[in-house]
């Protein structure tokens, strides 16, 4: 994919045009990352045009990059050098028929705004150090390859056909490597309150850019209770639907499914979350039984107007608890022990 393209705009938004500083001075788009840091969230730092003079610093957030303009603009940043920074605000214009954008639904950042129970998105759950860590762990071990992404399974196989579990085949206890995390989710009230028993199941993801998840419940007669799901490496969107007037099943395709199936006929509640490396997402109660959740498969994201680059892989752990018994839940209407 070419340069993302930005115009100046003299009005606020959340990306920054900034002349002066980039890769032909010294300064790698990581350097300018981290400076801007101080100031928010950075979803990304590209190169503006071919000068390597010239970057774009895109903020999660319009106030953050209010904030870096006004203490960086026209003056000498420490961080980079002393270079007499020259910034501009700038808004993305995505080239229509390339890029693929998550329609009219507002991207949340916070669970709070999202208006669903049961739900809750906890940033820098874990280190960079453990990301690293976590992710050599993985990169050690073999990768199973389905047709557009690649997964592991622990404790329990994962079966893709039959979006469900064969509990009488346990591949063994949850790797060591999983237990800093595991310990972590019992530390957080937020977290454990919905933890009645242990997990013992993990499926590990590996999504090159552009690759999702379609629409799906996790199957309830295959796992209880709580999910969590931790991102590393990269960000994504994740979308909710709450269907209203339709069979839920028909909804419930195959995880690998390349195409969504068209809505046109169906009604359904839709939020988006944006979902950045090292945070943990739970789903409990409605948001994890009632509620399909879903990766659109796009290369780059808008969120609200900034835009976000799905980096060159996400690699999630979905940690579960594998149900014995029919679910008992109080959402029959998604359940597939009811039908
Ligand atoms: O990648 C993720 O965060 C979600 C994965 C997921 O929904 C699943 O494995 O059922
Ligand atoms: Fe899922």
């Amino acid at each position: 994919m070419g340069l993302p393209r930005f115009a100046k705009t003299n009005e606020s938004s959340s990306n920054l045009y900034v002349a002066n500083c980039g890769p032909a001075v010294g300064l790698d788009l990581d350097i300018v990352k981290s400076a801007f840091s101080k100031f928010g969230v950075v979803s990304g730092v590209y190169s503006a045009d071919e000068s390597g003079t010239r970057v774009i610093v895109s903020f999660v957030d319009n106030s953050c990059a209010r904030a870096a303009f006004e203490a960086l603009d026209r003056r000498a940043c420490e961080e980079l050098g002393g270079r007499v920074l020259h910034i501009k605000y700038s808004v993305f214009q995505p080239p229509l028929d390339k890029v693929q954008v998550n329609d009219s639904v507002p991207v949340c950042l916070e669970t709070s705004d999202m208006n669903i129970p049961g739900i809750c998105l906890i940033h820098d759950f874990i280190t960079i150090e453990e990301e690293k860590e976590l992710l050599a762990a993985v990169d050690s071990r073999p990768w199973k390859s389905l047709a557009k992404r690649r997964v592991q399974h622990y404790g329990y196989e994962f079966c893709y056909s039959t979006r469900n579990v064969n509990t009488n085949q346990h591949l063994g206890e949850l790797p060591s490597f999983l237990s800093p995390v595991l310990d972590r989710i019992s530390s957080f009230e937020e977290l454990s309150n919905t933890l009645e028993t242990s997990l013992d199941q993990l499926t590990v993801n590996e999504y090159p850019p552009g690759v999702g998840l379609s629409p799906h419940i996790d199957t309830h007669s295959a796992f209880e209770g709580s999910i969590f799901s931790l991102s590393l490496a990269g960000p994504c969107i994740m979308e909710f639907r709450k269907y209203t007037d339709i069979d839920w099943i028909s909804k419930s395709t195959s995880l690998d499914k390349e195409v969504e199936n068209s809505d046109s006929s169906s009604s359904f509640l839709r939020r988006a979350i944006y979902l950045p490396p090292r945070s943990i997402l739970l789903l409990s109660g409605e948001a994890r039984y009632a509620w399909h959740h879903y990766i659109p498969h796009h290369k780059v994201d808008l969120v609200n107007d900034s835009v976000i680059r799905r980096a060159s892989r996400r690699v999630s752990f979905t940690i579960r608890k594998v149900r014995k018994g029919p679910c008992l839940c109080q959402y029959p209407q998604y359940c597939d022990s009811r039908k």
